[in-house]
């Protein structure tokens, strides 16, 4: 499903009426009609059915308007509030303020402090709260009277239910500008929103439902949307079933360069979690000292003990070892559990200019290219890149809060600078491939904020790699199936107990539960 930030719901909106000739009112009734159903349900449910619509004066107050017209229509005791000067309406809110005003419903402006206090003490007699204040066109952080008025909706204790978004949410990016309200209910319009779907705006967005508001099909796909969620079918479609008559030559061999002293565990949750995304072969360098507790606990690897210039770390020296091993796989991960060191980075940089197979790179290996993201440049192969935003910080030398506050926009950035495939992990993790695309995934959940999980999600890609799916895909499949194997995790022991190696045992569930057998 694709999902859009504010300026490119403008653009599908300008298109759906200048060149599908569908006139914004239309619009603007289909969004009030849709917001009008979900608001009927809630009266079902609620005892006091009282409604209060908080209108502001662009076209989000707009679909309040016809929102309040198909209520009154139906005897629901309903009443606008518009925050600011009425004179600034315009276009299609006006003219649908114009017919609610004909209606003689009960409609008022606030202009000042008090009368914001006067709809505080109205609110008290309301049942549901409809937050139509502003939607995509916000600007600004909601300040001076916007800023009251969502601290006393906040306040209200009743229930609140947004139109798009709720207001004080960028549309664009999750963020809020200021405050913003928070809903019980959002009925999305359209498409979601960036601001919908990342936090902290799915948090204020809380449950969502999204409504057709009648733009064609066509103009959505002719807008060439580069954002998109990440959805059960598409990773469906990304799976094969595997066939009858196969053996495990024909599922690939991974190779996994990981693990350092006192970080064996790290290589142990990657190598796990390789097999159990259905790889059919696992070759694991590790340092010679660590080989034997490797070998004891994963009896499926097959381990290549390297010799070691330092004790417990993987150096230059190990190169040449490194590079066979590299020629005889389908794809190559480094990094988990490394260690940082300088002779990592010359490892890399040989890695690069061999490798004709797809390269995953993750925790000490990013860290080693953060003195050297030039060396992405040798690469002949496809890499995936798989930072937290830490890592990402240093990869960039950009601080965390901003990556934080511009996830998509820098991811996409990142990937088409580098041409890499960029898996810029957290709660809801952002995917960006070198063609500008972006894919959100909504699944997993706080539980998996534990050490360790991200070696798993590296086992994951590098699984689906060696299996043969193609990068892209396998990033896309890596990351949901690895949120959906967390999520399981969590329903069977809750978040707080949860540790990596629960998402590694849940994860073939997870798959056979997608894939089917
Ligand atoms: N044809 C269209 O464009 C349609 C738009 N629709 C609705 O219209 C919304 C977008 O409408 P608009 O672009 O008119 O904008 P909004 O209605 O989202 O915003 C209203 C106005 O508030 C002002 N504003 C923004 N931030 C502010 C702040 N912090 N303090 C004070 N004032 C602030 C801006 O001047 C903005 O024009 C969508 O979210 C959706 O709900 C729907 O009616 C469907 C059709
Ligand atoms: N709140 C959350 N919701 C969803 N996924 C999460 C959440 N917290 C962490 N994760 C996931 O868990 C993984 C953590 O990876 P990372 O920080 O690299 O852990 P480690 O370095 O310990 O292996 C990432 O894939 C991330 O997306
Ligand atoms: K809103």
């Amino acid at each position: 499903m694709k999902v859009v930030d504010g300026i490119q719901m403008k653009m599908l909106d300008q298109t759906a009426m200048e060149e599908y000739k569908i006139p914004g009112i239309i619009l603007m009734e289909q969004a009030g009609m849709a917001v009008t159903e979900e608001i009927m349900k809630e009266i079902q449910r609620q005892e006091n059915k009282r409604v209060m619509i908080i209108c502001g004066l662009g076209n989000n107050g707009g679909d309040g308007f016809v929102a309040a017209r198909h209520l009154f229509q139906r005897g629901i005791p309903v009443k606008v509030r518009i925050i600011g000067d009425i004179a600034r309406l315009n276009g299609d809110a006006k003219s649908n303020y114009d017919i609610l005003k004909k209606l003689k419903t009960d409609i008022k402006t606030m202009l000042d402090f008090q009368d914001i206090q006067k709809l505080s003490d109205e609110l008290a007699h309301s049942g549901i709260v409809v937050d139509a204040i502003c939607g995509t066109g916000l600007n600004r952080g909601a300040d001076g009277l916007w800023k009251e008025l969502i601290r006393v909706i906040n306040q209200c204790g009743k229930y609140i239910l947004s139109i798009d978004i709720p207001s004080g949410v960028s549309a664009s990016t999750g963020n809020i500008l200021d405050t913003a309200v928070r809903a019980n209910k959002t009925v999305v319009l359209q498409l979601p929103k960036v601001g919908n779907i990342n936090f902290p705006g799915a948090d204020y967005s809380d449950e969502m439902i999204v409504k057709d508001i009648g733009i064609p099909k066509e103009a959505i796909e002719r807008n060439n949307l580069n954002i998109s969620l990440i959805t059960e079918t598409m990773i469906r479609n990304i799976l094969p079933r595997r066939k009858n008559d196969t053996h495990k030559g024909n599922y690939g061999k991974a190779y996994i360069v990981a693990g350092s002293m006192g970080m064996t565990g790290a290589a142990m949750l990657t190598c796990e979690a390789v097999f159990r995304s259905g790889a059919g072969l696992l070759k694991v360098a590790i340092p010679q000292s660590l080989n034997s507790i490797m070998e004891t606990r994963l009896i499926e690897a097959i381990t290549v003990p390297l010799p070691e210039l330092k004790k417990g770390v993987v150096g230059i020296s190990d190169i040449e070892k490194i590079i066979k091993t590299m020629k005889e796989s389908d794809v190559i991960a480094v990094g988990p559990g490394s260690g940082q060191t300088r002779e990592l980075e010359e490892v890399l940089r040989n890695i690069f200019e061999e490798a004709t197979i797809p390269i995953v790179l993750d925790a000490d290996a990013l860290n080693s290219l953060a003195h050297r993201l030039d060396m992405l440049k040798l690469l002949k192969s496809t890499a995936v890149l798989t930072p937290h935003i830490g890592e990402m910080a240093r990869l960039i030398n950009i601080p965390i809060e901003e990556i934080q506050r511009n996830k998509i926009q820098i991811a996409m950035e990142f990937a088409q600078k580098w041409k890499v495939i960029l898996i810029l992990k957290g709660a809801r993790t952002v995917i960006a491939s070198p063609e500008g695309k972006v894919f959100i995934n909504t699944t997993g959940n706080p539980g998996m904020a534990t050490a360790g999980s991200g070696d798993v999600l590296t086992g994951i890609v590098t699984g689906f790699l060696a299996q043969g799916i193609q990068p892209l895909e396998a990033a896309l499949a890596a990351v949901y199936m690895h949120g959906a194997a967390g999520d399981r995790a969590a329903v069977r022991i809750g978040e707080y107990g949860l540790m990596a190696g629960d998402i590694v045992v849940e994860l073939p569930h997870a798959i056979k539960e997608i894939v089917g057998k």
